[in-house]
């Protein structure tokens, strides 16, 4: 037996078998297979049926400078959707009222003219209240973007990186680790009702907490806030299955592993089947924080709690007496929240709009929602669904990073660059060091070519025109 063995299949762990594959001509022989403890792989990509539509549960936008993603659909012959719309009714409400608000959408089928111009207003409110300091945030999100798109340089011009520590310091991330988003932001000239309204809204709608985020992480869902956000067409679980299935991987679906044992030359995985397997190379691509994996001799990595993300899903209406309104119609269909104790759930969205009274919503919060909080908040409740996720790391500025060869030989992590930033991209980029650091480590030959460049082009133009679907999946 001489298997290279990863553990988890959602787009950390696929990615790693595909960059694996791609990234060599051969394996020396080695099998390739995937553990997954569920019935299905994508992990924290999956999607919920809500009264026979199907909705992105967990990981739902992509960034359209997120390179990885773009370049997985085009080869899966995935096809991407507008993830986001770009210009949502946004209303932040305090718990009493609704601080601030962006326009109610022009009617569908408007004409462009009417569109560019309630975009236009849309643009002026938010620079009224918030001033200079939109564009200084803008800059901070872009400087990040840009030092994030060194991860795609050529593979001769870019290092196999040993440790985190070293991926962020080569593309200059690194310093944004040590400190929180609030301490960044405020160096970088922004003024603190920013902070404490916008800013705040968007870092409890992507990471379900606060702006004392470590500033990476917090950088990382401020560009989620950005426009020209895509998804995967029916899901993006698909990037995880898709990239399984031309790795040529072996999968064991409904296979967790519950031992990893270090027996000299390679290590014996022990899963929930009582199958036991020998593997030159392990990889772990799960958080380890909650799981439970036995490791022998045991592993030693800092502390890490995961913040634990509840969405529910409901099909039905908004209460407006909650919101202190007359009519469900004045509700906001994006409410963002500020950090104040009394307030239940970080978020609530709009999914999809069946009638004036019939709606299907997501709601994000750090709790359950339980079935009295629910029937205040809501007038009509039909169905309703909730998932907690364990759902990203609990941001604690200065990071501390895992290392990525765990025993100094040949156990490897890829979850361990989550305490930097959790997204589907970062899972991809992590996948992809991890794939080329064993290829180096293991001195397996390597294919001689880059991989194709990323295809961009643009997906706003995909939107359905005068559709009536209204898809602001967070
Ligand atoms: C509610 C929510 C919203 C999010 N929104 C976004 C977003 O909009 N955009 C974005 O880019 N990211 C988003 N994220 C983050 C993103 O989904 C994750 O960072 C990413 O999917 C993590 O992928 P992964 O493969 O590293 O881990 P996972 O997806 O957690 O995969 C790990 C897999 O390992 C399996 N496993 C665990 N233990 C074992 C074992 N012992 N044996 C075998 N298998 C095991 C698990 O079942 C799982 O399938 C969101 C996450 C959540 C929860």
């Amino acid at each position: 037996d001489a298997d290279i063995c990863i553990v988890g299949g959602g787009i950390s762990g696929a990615s790693t078998a595909f960059f694996l594959t791609n990234y060599t001509t051969s394996l020396a022989g080695a099998q390739l297979r995937v553990f997954e403890r569920r019935h299905k792989v994508g992990g924290r990509l999956g999607t919920v049926t809500l009264a026979g539509d199907s909705f992105e549960a967990g990981g739902s936008i992509i960034h359209p400078r997120n390179l990885h993603a773009r370049r997985f659909t085009d080869l899966l012959g995935l096809a991407a959707k507008a993830g986001g719309d770009d210009d949502d009714w946004l209303g932040i409400w305090d718990g009493k009222s609704f601080i601030f608000q962006t326009l109610r959408p022009p009617p569908t089928g408007s004409s462009w003219w009417r569109r560019k111009l309630h975009s236009l207003v849309n643009s002026l409110l938010l620079l009224r209240r918030y001033g200079m300091s939109l564009l200084k945030m803008d800059k901070f999100v872009q400087e990040m973007l840009q030092r994030f798109m060194l991860f795609y340089n050529g593979l001769e011009s870019r290092p196999v990186f040993d440790t985190v520590e070293e991926m962020l310091q080569w593309t200059g991330l690194y310093g944004l680790t040590r400190r929180t988003l609030e301490e960044e932001l405020l160096d970088a000239g922004l003024n603190t009702q920013t902070i404490a309204e916008l800013v705040t809204v968007i870092t409890r709608i992507n990471y379900g907490q606060s702006t004392h985020i470590s500033g990476l992480a917090g950088a990382v869902s401020l560009a989620g806030s950005e426009s020209g956000l895509w998804a995967v067409e029916g899901g993006n679980w698909q990037l995880a299955a898709g990239l399984l299935k031309t790795s040529n991987a072996t999968l064991h679906l409904q296979e967790g592993i519950d031992s990893i044992t270090d027996a000299g030359d390679y290590y014996v995985l022990r899963s929930n089947t009582g199958s036991e397997y020998n593997c030159t190379v392990t990889v772990v691509a799960t958080p380890l924080d909650e799981v439970n994996i036995t490791f022998s001799p045991p592993i030693s990595i800092p502390l890490r709690k995961m913040q634990h993300t509840h969405a529910t899903f409901v099909r039905g209406l908004l209460n407006p007496v909650y919101f202190g309104l007359n009519s469900a119609s004045n509700i906001p269909e994006l409410i963002g929240t500020l950090e104040l104790p009394d307030i239940p759930f970080s978020c609530i969205s709009v999914l999809k709009r069946y009638s004036e009274d019939d709606m299907a919503y997501k709601m994000f919060s750090r709790a359950k929602l339980d079935d009295g909080l629910l029937d205040q908040i809501f007038s009509k409740r039909k169905e309703t669904i909730r998932i907690n996720w364990a759902a990203y790391p609990h941001y604690q500025a200065p990071e501390e990073f895992a290392p990525i060869v765990l025993d100094g030989k040949q156990l490897y992590y890829v979850n361990t660059f989550e305490s930097a930033a959790s997204a589907i991209e970062t899972g991809a980029v992590a996948a992809e060091n991890v794939a080329r650091l064993i290829i180096s480590r293991r001195s397996l030959p390597q294919r001689g070519v880059e991989p194709d460049a990323p295809h961009i082009k643009p997906f706003a133009e995909q939107e359905e025109e005068g559709s009536q679907r209204r898809h602001v999946d967070l």
